[in-house]
């Protein structure tokens, strides 16, 4: 059995899948940055854990706060590289891709066979496109919705950070700031997907802690695929030498 960890900047999404199904989650979790601790009950949960297969983008401590709690089990940690499981990386230097996008991207390849816009919305929002070939040809970062919103809080004397609701035509500040923060995340998603809307199979498969504060106002294609990251290191779990440190 492995255990497939996703590091991100919020939280540590994790999935126990035994070698020779590890597209299917025997077990899976979340857990924030301050009780990565609650990793190791997972693993004495199932002890017949052989390997841990990650991707981090949330720094060194986090990393090693998950190693510590896989121990005595070592973590392998992907690197991005220019081609993997399918996947061409056509970034200018393919190793500063986020792990976590590259493994999106590897769980998207082998989850949909046209082309396709991968949508993570976490900490931030990444929208990345995936040519019909499997060539990840480019992508956005942005502000997660979260971030967005306590962004405009910090930055600002008048604007709160409250909950306000979306509205095609906001009349309290509260709306204003939800409606822009989530008509900024769905413009994003939807110019992007012009690229490939053309194309036969065109999709956009949308996942990530925040999606579903959007989802329903996005007017393309839709498949909603959550811990896409997670299948994505499935998958690379399979490889005879996966690119790992
Ligand atoms: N229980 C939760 N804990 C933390 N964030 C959550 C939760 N439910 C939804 N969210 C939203 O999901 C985002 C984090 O999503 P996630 O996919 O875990 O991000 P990351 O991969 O960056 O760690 C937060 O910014 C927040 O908007
Ligand atoms: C864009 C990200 C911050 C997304 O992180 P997340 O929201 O999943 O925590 C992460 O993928 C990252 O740090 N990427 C490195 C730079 C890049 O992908 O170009
Ligand atoms: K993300």
């Amino acid at each position: 059995m492995i255990l497939l960890v996703d590091a991100g900047n919020t939280r540590v999404k994790w999935r126990v899948v035994s070698a020779d199904a590890p597209a299917r989650a025997l077990a899976e979790g979340a857990v924030g940055h301050a009780e990565i601790d609650m990793l190791a009950a997972a693993c004495r949960a199932w002890p017949g854990l052989v390997r841990v297969l990650g991707c981090n983008v949330a720094g060194t401590s986090v990393a090693a706060g998950v190693a510590a709690a896989c121990a005595p089990l070592r973590v392998d940690w992907l690197l991005p590289t220019a081609a993997c499981a399918g996947v061409r990386n056509l970034y200018e230097n393919p190793e500063r891709l986020g792990a976590d996008r590259w493994a999106a991207l590897i769980g998207a390849r082998h989850s949909h066979a046209g082309p396709c816009l991968v949508v993570t919305a976490g900490t931030a929002t990444t929208v990345d496109l995936l040519s019909a070939t499997g060539d990840f040809l480019g992508g956005l970062i942005l502000p997660g919705v979260e971030l967005m919103q306590q962004a405009l809080a910090r930055g600002t004397a008048q604007l709160p950070l409250a909950e306000g609701r979306f509205e095609w035509q906001p009349r309290r500040t509260v709306d204003a700031i939800r409606s822009g923060c989530l008509q900024a995340q769905t413009g994003a998603v939807e110019r992007m997907f012009r690229q490939i809307a053309a194309q036969p199979d065109a999709l956009c498969l949308l996942g990530g802690g925040a999606a579903d504060s959007f989802a329903d106002l996005l007017e393309v294609p839709l498949r909603r695929i959550d811990n896409l990251v997670l299948t994505g290191l499935g998958t690379v779990a399979t490889l005879p030498a996966p690119p790992t440190r």
